[in-house]
């Protein structure tokens, strides 16, 4: 039998929970001796005594902590970033409007204040977890980059993605973290990340499935696997009728539930539990993440035991029989796979998603047929939408020793403590880019804006990360998204949205429109929201033109020139 999470959680506590009121009650009995002074306490107080053993060992303890903090900050010349998150009134507020914007507000947008607020970096206590927030370019760098050994992924976070992608590339550190970026690394060479037969396969199955959708009459989810109907064609249909009930489907939706709670624990930290103390959400999900999995790499493991390959050239080598070159153990084969369908899968889809939005939003800006023979505008249009919506909005980092960072502006030239560490994104930054920086306009990727802003700044554009861990499949990710639009923009002449396709609850609030602090926001069509990577709430609705002709041919050598 398997007992419920918040049971196993007070369990592995138990000591810590019972030392208090243990040592209370043996001093008690102590004192009450005849050797002492026979002082004895009502049954009564040495129980209310017993019981607020815990709260005060508790405030002992993080008193104790707070003192050497202190004392090892100022022993390094070092001050701590400025604390929010007592239990004053006025941040309690703060705390619901926090929570509040979570789950409706605009992404990012509490912390993007909280950040022009402070200055530069803070600290956030609520719980007696600690916390510190960051938008400076050189903690930035210092952490991705300069002090890469001290600042890790962290176990809080392992044990938390542990359930979704075990041991995989993403959640290790240390050796551990070289060895599976060794065995992912090879597969990403110049032959793999430019298989364009293989793009090709996979777009013209995509576009087709699109074309199909739109000539029945109906706009078509942009983000969703297997094409959905809008919301109002499915709720004319009888009750538990669904559209589609595909085995890949189910392991799509599965994996994102899967997703989802793995990005709330993240927010409890490891008392994820107490949220979910008598039923493992996971288990279900997983389960049919597994089911689908599993038979998948386990023939793959055959195959390569049997030195069976179908294979015409190693070129059309597929990640997994990459991977089996490197290991035949089936739990790391999975762990990689599944870390590397949230890396790789996700974040393109992302990417392309945010893409055509902006293409609807945005015709003037489309790519010409002239802009592809000189790809730069095409990655041009993609950076851009990397910047407006990264793929991987925030990311955080646990220091492994107490350790400093550049000083910030409120730290009075001094350097900051940080005995823990989270980052955040700030991608669209004024003070960054320039008086524009809310706009979407690639050409600030080319003309005189690159060399005034990023050039001279690069840590201001970092959507696939910088240093030691950067994205192992960026010039994938670039390729393949770039081959799709090509693809996609031969097909179809006319991109627009269909906001009436999208379901009532996921269009822009009404709110957002009138909010003119936020001009970003004010244009906002749809809901961009966050997992591990960001999506838009019940997908991208969208109507296309078909091409009249079929724009000619134009995948050149050229192609490779990113
Ligand atoms: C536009 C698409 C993509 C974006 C924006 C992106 C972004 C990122 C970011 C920000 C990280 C660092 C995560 C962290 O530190 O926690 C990362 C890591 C990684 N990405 Fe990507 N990625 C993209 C596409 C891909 C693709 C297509 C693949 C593979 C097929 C891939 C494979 C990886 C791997 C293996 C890592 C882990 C690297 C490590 O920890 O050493 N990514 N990516």
């Amino acid at each position: 039998m398997e007992l419920p999470p918040g049971i196993i959680f007070l369990l592995q506590r138990s000591h810590k929970i019972a030392l208090p009121p243990a040592f209370t009650y043996v001093a008690a009995r102590v004192l009450a001796s005849d050797y002492f002074y026979d002082f004895q306490l009502s049954w009564w107080t040495l129980s209310a005594a017993m019981l607020a053993g815990l709260p005060l060992a508790l405030t002992i303890s993080v008193a104790w902590v707070e003192l050497s903090i202190k004392l090892d900050a100022a022993r390094r010349g070092a001050v701590m970033p400025p604390r929010t998150g007592d239990w004053t009134p006025g941040n309690i507020l703060s705390l619901i409007n926090a929570m509040k914007s979570f789950s409706n507000g605009y992404p990012g947008e509490m912390l993007e204040k909280t950040c022009a607020n402070i200055n530069g970096c803070l600290q956030q206590s609520y719980t007696i977890r600690r916390q510190i927030i960051t938008a400076e370019l050189e903690h930035m760098k210092a952490m991705l980059a300069t002090q890469f050994d001290v600042f890790e992924k962290g176990s809080e976070t392992r044990e938390l993605i542990y359930p979704l992608l075990g041991t995989g590339v993403f959640a290790a550190d240390g050796d551990l973290w070289k060895f599976h970026r060794s065995m992912t690394r090879p597969y990403f060479t110049r032959e793999h990340i430019g298989d364009f037969d293989n793009f090709d396969r996979h777009a013209e199955d995509a576009i087709s499935q699109l074309k199909r959708r739109l000539r029945e009459g109906y706009p078509a989810d942009f983000q969703a696997s297997g094409l959905p109907y809008p919301y109002y064609v499915n709720a004319g249909r009888a009750a538990g009728t669904k559209t589609y009930e595909h085995p890949a489907l189910r392991f799509v939706n599965a994996f994102s539930e899967a997703q989802m709670i793995t990005a709330q624990r993240m927010r409890f930290g490891s008392s994820w539990p107490l949220q979910e103390f008598w039923y493992d959400t996971m288990k279900e999900p997983m389960k049919i993440v597994h089911r689908f999995g599993d038979p998948i790499v386990a023939e793959a493991i055959k195959r390569k035991r049997e030195g069976r390959s179908d294979l015409e050239e190693k070129d059309d080598e597929t990640l997994l029989e990459n991977l089996v070159n490197s290991t035949e153990d089936h739990i790391t084969l999975r762990d990689e796979i599944m870390s590397l369908l949230v890396a790789g899968r996700d974040t393109t889809a992302s990417t392309l998603t945010f893409v055509v939005y902006m293409l609807a939003e945005h015709p003037e800006r489309r790519p010409t047929y002239d802009d592809f023979r000189d790809m730069k505008y095409l990655r041009a249009v993609i950076n851009e939408t990397l910047r407006l919506y990264p793929p991987v909005p925030f990311n955080m980092r646990t220091p492994n020793a107490p350790t400093v960072l550049p000083s910030s502006p409120g730290s009075e030239d001094k350097p900051i403590y940080i005995p823990a560490y989270t980052r955040y994104t700030c991608f669209d930054r004024e003070d960054l880019w320039g008086p524009d920086a809310l706009e979407f306009d690639p050409d600030r990727f080319l003309d005189h804006r690159l060399h005034k802003y990023l050039t001279p700044n690069p840590f201001i554009f970092i959507p696939f990360n910088a240093g030691p861990r950067i994205c192992l499949g960026q010039q994938f990710a670039y390729h393949e998204t770039s081959f799709f639009l090509v693809k996609l923009l031969q097909h179809f002449s006319d991109i627009s949205l269909a906001t009436d396709a999208q379901p009532p609850e996921s269009r822009a609030p009404v709110e957002w429109a009138e909010d003119a602090t936020n001009p970003r926001k004010q244009r906002e069509k749809i809901r961009p929201k966050s997992h591990l990577t960001m999506y838009i709430q019940d997908g991208l609705w969208v109507t296309m033109e078909e091409a009249k002709d079929l724009q000619s041919q134009i995948f050149t050598s050229e192609f490779y020139i990113f």
